[in-house]
């Protein structure tokens, strides 16, 4: 039997320092003012679960084999996915999630060069359903901008991380993944000019319908 969803699964993309942290609050108190009825799941990954969150500690901190990486990064999104991500679409609320597997593609697979094919099975494996069908994202906003322009505004803020370590190189490859990715699948992506201002950006997501 096919398990329903009744709920509205939403992610927020982009390479790091693009903006989504900045949105991702005002985005969920939008939701529920427009659906009063609905409660909203406000989650990220890696992480979600306790779990979840002592793997991102690991991953963000520990250099690990590329496959190592993968592999965990797809072991924190199942656990993620068993405890807080079903459950939640079951019971019909509006889950927003900082990152999902779309991340997995353009950091690992874009940026530091895992196959497609490996991606593909992680993907299928993780988040296959009984009725043979894959849990996706309804909606992905895909925050996009330069990686020089991003790292501008990283650089004023916060210590980096393991991956806020890298080059301008790789978030260019991870960028054109997250891209390619986007031209792929234009009904669930909404790509965001992220070099905009806030006030622009904030304009736009706010006058975005969303049908649930
Ligand atoms: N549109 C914008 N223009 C200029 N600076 C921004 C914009 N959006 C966010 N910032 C700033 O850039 C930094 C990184 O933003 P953040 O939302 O944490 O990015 P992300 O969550 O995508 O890594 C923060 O200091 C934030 O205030
Ligand atoms: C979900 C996911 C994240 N990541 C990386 C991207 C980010 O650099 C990092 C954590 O993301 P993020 O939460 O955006 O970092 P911050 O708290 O600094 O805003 O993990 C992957 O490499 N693969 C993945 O599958």
């Amino acid at each position: 039997m096919t398990d329903q969803f009744l709920g509205y699964f939403i992610t927020f993309e982009g390479i790091d320092g693009a903006g989504k942290s900045t949105h991702i609050e005002s985005f969920a108190k939008l939701m529920k003012e427009r659906y009063p009825e609905r409660n909203i799941v406000v989650t990220r990954e890696p992480g979600g679960t306790q779990l979840g969150e002592q793997l991102r500690a690991l991953l963000l901190d520990a250099p690990m084999n590329l496959e190592t990486e993968a592999l965990l990064m797809f072991a924190a999104r199942r656990e993620h996915i068993a405890q807080v991500i079903e459950p939640a679409l079951m019971a019909g609320s509006i889950v927003i999630s900082d990152r999902f597997t779309d991340a997995s593609f353009a950091y690992q697979g874009g940026g530091r060069g895992l196959s497609l094919e490996k991606l593909n099975s992680l993907e299928k494996w993780v988040q296959g359903r009984s009725d043979g069908t894959l849990l996706q994202p309804n909606l992905t906003f895909l925050f996009d901008l330069p990686g020089s322009i991003a790292e501008a505004r990283r650089s004023k803020v916060r210590v980096p991380d393991k991956f806020e370590q890298m080059d301008l190189d790789f978030f260019e490859k991870v960028r054109q993944e997250y891209l390619r990715r986007a031209k792929a699948d234009p009904q669930r992506f909404h790509l965001v000019d992220a070099t905009q201002n806030p006030e622009a950006i904030w304009n736009e997501l706010k006058s975005l319908e969303i049908k649930l």
